[in-house]
């Protein structure tokens, strides 16, 4: 008897998926097992680029949740509601759970998988972070003998493809996102994206996997890349920079806390995350004894994402056709307490800062005075541009507690030298 989908969603990634299914010849034969029994949709009379008998689509989404056929029930609608409802109401009908919905799982992870775990069935996510990257399984699975001390990387598609084009083209900010909306990458909000939003959610999801623990995603420090302009973009590259938007999990080495956060951060030209362009996500997890693993791939799009969403739907046909009662230990989330994280202001990191001055003789002394009565030192000094009437200064610090670096930028604000500091971003 084949297994039965209940498929929310008919999307950019719902659409991905069933073309995927059904075109099974050259992939893993248990693909022929699956049927595709049910799909739910917002309107019926919306244009598929997928063809299905109409008795397949419905917009009645409770139906398909609580009809007794469905095996697995495959949530893409994305969003908060009603797919937190509907997963917790197909957890508690039995059903397994496949979902690339990292909105609902970094805030109501604790909740679905408490349900799953009482259901005796199993929520799976491999698409809800890196998209088509396979990271969630090898964190739950192939790396997790070992401590793991960094998850980093580049988990957002959108502004990375943003970010890629401002820097190769010069291009314009609000025309790239454009692109990345036409192309399927963007979320339906995509301020979600802009604003490091999602990456913070995969961000705390990929904690929670890699250091054994929940996360409250309010302790996620969160900054996305509107403030990143072609100005700094440039500056960075004269110093040997790219600006990527990072997401870091770090375990502090002098203690049990954690630093969970996501932002803009000038990378080194030779450091393995400075080379991935476009649309493409890169993880680098760094573990002992394993050293650094870098999983690369393409993070969106339609193809790549149903790819790890049929992943997840595969391990459940496999689970189903096994007759074991037992729950597999390496597919269950049994997280119970919560990782302790650092706030932003312990961070100890380098700083990039660009300030306007009034083109005084004296004025990058007096920023270095400033600077060295907090206890921040300087590895470069940049003068070089002009805007308008006021001179342009790029700082690169050494290592720094962010608490004493944003003190030493609240003395410097006061210097009646100082117009502004339009930029101020974290250096890898
Ligand atoms: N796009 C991507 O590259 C990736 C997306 N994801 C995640 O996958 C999920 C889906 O994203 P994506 O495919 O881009 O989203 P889309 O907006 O393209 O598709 C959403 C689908 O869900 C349906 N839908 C939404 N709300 C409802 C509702 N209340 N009732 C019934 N149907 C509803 C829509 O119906 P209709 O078609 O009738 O409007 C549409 O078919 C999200 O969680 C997203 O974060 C994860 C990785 C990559
Ligand atoms: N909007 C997301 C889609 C995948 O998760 C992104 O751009 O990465
Ligand atoms: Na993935």
């Amino acid at each position: 008897m084949g297994v039965k989908l209940g498929i929310l969603g008919l999307g950019t990634v719902g659409t991905g998926t069933v073309q995927l299914l059904q075109d099974v010849v050259g992939r893993n034969p248990l693909l022929q097992e699956i049927e595709i029994y049910r799909v739910g949709v917002r309107s019926l009379d919306k244009v598929r680029e997928v063809e299905l008998p109409s008795h397949v689509l419905t917009t009645d989404l409770e139906a398909i949740v609580n009809d007794r056929e469905v095996d697995i029930v495959v949530e893409l609608i994305g969003g908060l509601e009603p797919a937190r409802s509907l997963i917790l109401t197909a957890l508690k009908n039995g059903k397994h759970v496949v979902t690339a919905n990292k909105a609902a799982i970094a805030r109501f992870g604790a909740e679905i998988f408490t349900t799953a775990n009482q259901s005796g069935v199993y929520v799976l996510l491999e698409a809800a972070v890196g998209g088509g990257i396979p990271v969630i399984q090898p964190l739950k699975q192939s790396l997790s003998v070992n401590r793991i001390n960094t998850v980093s990387g580049i988990v957002n598609g959108t502004t990375n493809y943003i970010l890629t084009r401002m820097q190769t083209e010069g291009s314009n900010f609000s025309d790239v996102l454009a692109d990345a909306q036409r192309l399927g990458y963007a979320e339906a909000d995509p301020t979600a994206d802009v604003d490091g939003l999602d990456a913070a959610d995969k961000i705390a999801i990929l904690a929670s996997l890699g250091f054994g623990g929940r996360i409250n995603l309010e302790d996620v420090y969160c900054e996305g890349i509107r403030q990143v302009s072609k100005t700094d973009i440039t500056y960075a590259e004269k110093l040997g920079f790219v600006i990527k938007l990072l997401a870091i999990a770090k375990q502090y080495t002098d203690s049990s806390s954690l630093s969970v956060r996501v932002h803009p951060t000038l990378v080194p030209k030779t450091h393995p995350l400075a080379s991935i362009n476009g649309v493409y996500n890169a993880i680098l997890v760094e573990g002992e004894p394993i050293g650094q693993v870098m999983f690369f791939g393409p993070g969106a799009g339609a193809g790549a994402t149903a790819s790890a969403v049929t992943s997840d739907i595969l391990n459940l046909v496999a689970v189903l056709k096994t007759s074991t009662t037992q729950p597999n230990p390496l597919l269950i989330c049994g997280h119970q307490d919560y990782c302790q994280i650092s706030p932003i202001t312990e961070l100890v990191t380098r700083f990039y800062a660009r300030f306007l001055t009034k083109d005084q003789p004296g004025v990058i002394g007096k920023l270095g005075t400033c600077f060295g009565n907090y206890g921040v030192s300087l590895e470069s000094v940049v003068q070089t541009g002009f805007q308008g009437e006021l001179a342009e200064i790029v700082v690169v610090t050494h290592d720094v507690r962010e608490g004493d670096f944003r003190q030493a930028l609240a003395a410097i604000e006061n210097l009646e030298a100082i117009d502004s500091i339009p930029s101020l971003l974290r250096v890898l």
